[in-house]
């Protein structure tokens, strides 16, 4: 354990207090599937959607600049030995009580409530969409975080106006769908199609909106592999299928506790987030 105060802690993540004005944000390499944290880590998962997260602040800093806006990021060098290359030293913000999601395609809870009523939230689709259609646009569906364990709870255009006000609503909106957009074009480009993403902003001591969190991870975003792009069913998961398959497979109720992942799917879920990390930045994962 670290010996700085732990602020806040996920699935995946924990937060600690790194003192003035900072946090520091650390990935481990837990794995969740189905809602449950895997009792299996993926050796390396925590380094490697760190190091994507470093990179894709970098490759979204135009973006952000066009917004005037900013990014949490301060070091991922001034960290404790133990949680080296896996923690990222941030500036404390004060977030903002909205989870901004964009979702370049209808998968998962947009395809139900598209179901339902031909449109996600308060945005109108064309008729005959499937599940991993591609939308005409991206669509902006923020939700308000949720209690830890509990499902963040979907919310239209009009309640974030009602959290943050209408300019600040705006701005959210159109910076979450610039910051999609742009990274769905690099994604592409890598043959990873990025279905959907979620990102947190806060504001900085100075009142600048700042992106926080974690950016265009596997863990924040749906990545399917764009090879198998194909609408009308569920889209394969780039990193996690094979821990989904395996988990079917193995008649686990996803109620009781998970089993224990055999060393194959360990090793090929590696695999995937490595390859993933390195088919984005062009990069070799050390
Ligand atoms: C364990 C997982 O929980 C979270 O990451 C959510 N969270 C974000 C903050 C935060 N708070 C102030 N400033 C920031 N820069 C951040 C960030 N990122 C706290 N919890």
């Amino acid at each position: 354990m670290l010996d700085l105060p732990l602020v806040a802690r996920g699935k995946v993540r924990e937060v600690y207090d790194a003192g003035a004005d900072r946090l520091l944000l650390v990935a481990s390499d837990r794995i969740s599937a189905y809602d449950h944290v895997l009792p299996t880590p993926i050796p390396d998962k925590g380094r490697v959607l760190t190091a994507l997260s470093v990179w894709w602040f970098e490759q979204l800093t135009p973006v952000l600049d066009e917004f005037g806006a900013g990014h949490h990021l301060l070091s991922v060098t001034d960290v404790p030995a133990e949680v080296a290359g896996r923690a990222m030293l941030v500036r404390r913000l004060t977030m903002l009580p909205v989870e901004c999601v964009a979702r370049g395609y209808l998968s998962g809870s947009g395809t139900v409530e598209y179901s339902r009523t031909g449109s996600i939230r308060d945005v109108p689709l064309p008729a005959g969409l499937v599940e991993g259609s591609r939308l005409p646009e991206p669509v902006f569906t923020p939700s308000t975080k949720a209690e830890v364990g509990e499902h963040d709870e979907a919310i239209d255009f009009a309640a974030v106006v009602g959290l943050v006000g209408q300019a600040r609503a705006e701005e959210l909106r159109e910076l979450t769908l610039a910051l999609y957009r742009r990274g769905a074009e690099i994604a592409l480009d890598a043959g990873i199609v990025l279905a959907d993403t979620k990102v947190e902003f806060g504001l900085s001591t100075e009142g600048r909106l700042t992106l926080g969190d974690e950016v265009l991870t596997p863990d924040s975003s749906r990545f399917w592999p764009a090879v198998t792009w194909s609408p009308g069913a569920a889209q394969p998961s780039y990193d996690k299928q094979y821990v989904r398959d395996w988990l079917t497979s193995s008649g686990w109720d996803r109620v009781s506790p998970p089993p224990e992942l055999p060393d194959d799917v360990v090793a090929a879920t590696r695999e995937r987030y490595v390859t993933a990390y390195e088919q984005l930045t062009g990069r070799r994962f050390a």
